[in-house]
């Protein structure tokens, strides 16, 4: 059996360099009562992103951050994949807003693929976000989870909240984007949902595991 996870207190370090998904997970984290402190505030470096996978990118921030602190780091690695795009931008999600970070830009590019593939594909608006999360202490212990959000593009894109993509994506069962909503109706964490975006889905498992939380 694997190693049982490992209760998280004290202080973490938020292993971002993304001001809209720091402000995210500190509030996920904020019930917990951990000492949240980000890369940024601790000048660490931000390492290349050169994993394979969502979850191997997850780890990387996260090792390099605990490495660096000497303290538990937490980084999630996220995207958002497109069916009819064959599941671009996928890993390639923030390199698609270039360098000057245009995520208007970037939801055009997904768009114009759409147009692209109209003719063969039945589901074209199918989307869905992934988050990987991983939590790393110094001493090489790791925990990961994952946490998926599945919905529809929209255009144009609606609402002025969020960040990223969020104002292109519509989650199933829901009316209004990502970007119309505030952050807790983002999060959907109970009592007010039963989890909604995939961070927030995947924080769940995190806070179920390694933070005493009880999600029924
Ligand atoms: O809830 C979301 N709502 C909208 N867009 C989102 C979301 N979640 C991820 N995304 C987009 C933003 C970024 O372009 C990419 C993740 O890339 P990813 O490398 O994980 O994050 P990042 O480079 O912005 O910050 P960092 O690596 O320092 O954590 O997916
Ligand atoms: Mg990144």
């Amino acid at each position: 059996m694997a190693e049982s996870h490992r209760r998280l207190a004290g202080r973490v370090v938020i292993a971002t360099h993304n001001a809209g998904k720091l402000e995210e997970m500190r509030g996920l984290l904020a019930p917990y009562g951990v000492d949240a402190v980000s890369a940024d505030d601790l000048g660490l470096p931000e390492p290349e992103e050169t994993g394979g996978t969502f979850a191997e990118n997850a780890r990387i921030k996260a090792v390099s951050a605990a490495n660096a602190s000497g303290l538990p780091a937490f980084a999630d690695d996220s995207g958002l994949c497109v069916e009819a795009l064959g599941g671009a931008p996928g890993l390639y999600t923030a390199r698609w807003a270039g360098p000057e970070k245009d995520f208007m830009a970037a939801m055009a590019k997904v768009e114009e693929g759409l147009r692209d593939a109209q003719a063969t594909i039945p589901d074209l608006r199918r989307a869905y976000f992934i988050s990987a999360l991983c939590l790393a202490w110094p001493d090489g212990h790791l925990e990961d989870f994952e946490g998926v959000v599945e919905g529809t593009l929209v255009w144009p894109p609606r609402g002025p909240a969020g960040f990223g993509y969020d104002p292109m994506f519509q989650p199933d069962g829901h009316s209004r984007t990502f970007g119309e909503m505030t952050g807790a109706e983002k999060h959907g964490l109970p009592p007010l949902g039963r989890g909604l975006s995939h961070r927030a889905r995947a924080f769940m498992a995190l806070a179920e595991a390694c933070l005493g939380a009880r999600f029924d």
